[in-house]
């Protein structure tokens, strides 16, 4: 069995279905995906309450990070993709014609399972987003990298080498850079695909506090293979198999007493 960790999470249980306006992030309404002719999500309603970690866990193909894809639109770069349904964020339909893709990505920001610093310096990896918002003015990136950084608990390590190249550091503060350039730009939302996947125990453990932070500022969404990791971070879980969201609750509930046969099979390891 799991064991838990759950000091961080949110007193008060919460109905996952009717959270009021102030306490909704997102919502998914209705959504399948289609990769060609093959169905990939199926049906998929849920609401994910803001400025929480909610964890989408399942075996591999179930479709974890095509649903997290979804929520800035990632899945439109792929050839014939479909996608019916509504995600609402603040209310608003991010498949609605009229919406910027562009603007939506800086809203929801999204940090892949390999760190992927860009081959410049740390701080042009941090400010990046902010020259691409034709930001130049030292005085404004010097105090955004700082505060990036400070938000990603990096700047005591990198402040004395700022102008050296990013692929310098270790993987795990590259994760934590890659972190910094996606909140220097202040999102609502960050996407997290299994962000600790290629790291090591300590930079693991190191990131996994900083979601426990980061949730202070940012609606946080992460998928993750590792169950213990869902346990430790998140307060929302939800458990998807073969496409489909089977169950979806606090990750109390979940991992101590889940609903579903499905949900209680794969966390006690039975399958996945
Ligand atoms: N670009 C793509 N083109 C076609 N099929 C895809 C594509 N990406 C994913 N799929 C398929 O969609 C299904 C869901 O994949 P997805 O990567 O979302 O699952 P996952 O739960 O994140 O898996 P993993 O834990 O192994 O990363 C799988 O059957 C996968 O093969």
């Amino acid at each position: 069995m799991i064991s838990l960790d759950i000091e961080h999470q949110t007193s008060s249980k919460q109905d996952l279905n009717s959270l009021s306006a102030e306490q909704l992030s997102l919502e998914i309404r209705d959504l399948n995906l289609y990769y060609g002719d093959k169905p990939a999500l199926q049906n998929i309603s849920m609401m994910i309450p803001r400025n929480q970690v909610t964890a989408f866990i399942g075996p591999s193909g179930c479709g974890k990070s095509t649903l997290l894809r979804c929520i800035n639109r990632m899945n439109d770069l792929i050839d014939d993709c479909r996608t019916e349904g509504e995600i609402l964020l603040q209310g608003q339909n991010i498949y609605d014609k009229r919406v910027d893709v562009a603007t939506l990505r800086r809203t929801v920001g999204m940090v892949f399972q390999r760190p992927n610093p860009f081959p410049k310096s740390v701080y042009e990896n941090v400010v990046y987003g902010l020259r691409l918002q034709g930001i130049n003015e030292r005085r404004v990136l010097d105090e955004a990298a700082e505060k990036a950084l400070r938000g990603a608990a990096l700047w005591d390590e990198v402040k004395d080498r700022l102008h050296d190249n990013a692929f310098g550091l270790s993987g795990g503060q590259q994760q934590r850079l890659v972190i910094a350039r996606a909140i220097a730009i202040e999102p609502e939302v960050l996407l997290l695909d299994e962000p600790t996947s290629a790291l090591d125990p300590i930079s693991t453990l190191t990131i996994e506090e900083l979601i426990t932070e980061l949730k202070q500022k940012y609606t946080v969404v992460i998928v993750t293979h590792n169950m213990q990791q869902a346990a430790r971070v998140s307060d929302n879980t939800a458990f998807m198999y073969m496409g489909e969201l089977v169950e979806y609750s606090d990750t109390n509930t979940l991992f101590t007493t889940p609903a579903k046969r499905q949900t209680e099979d794969y966390i006690t390891g039975r399958y996945g």
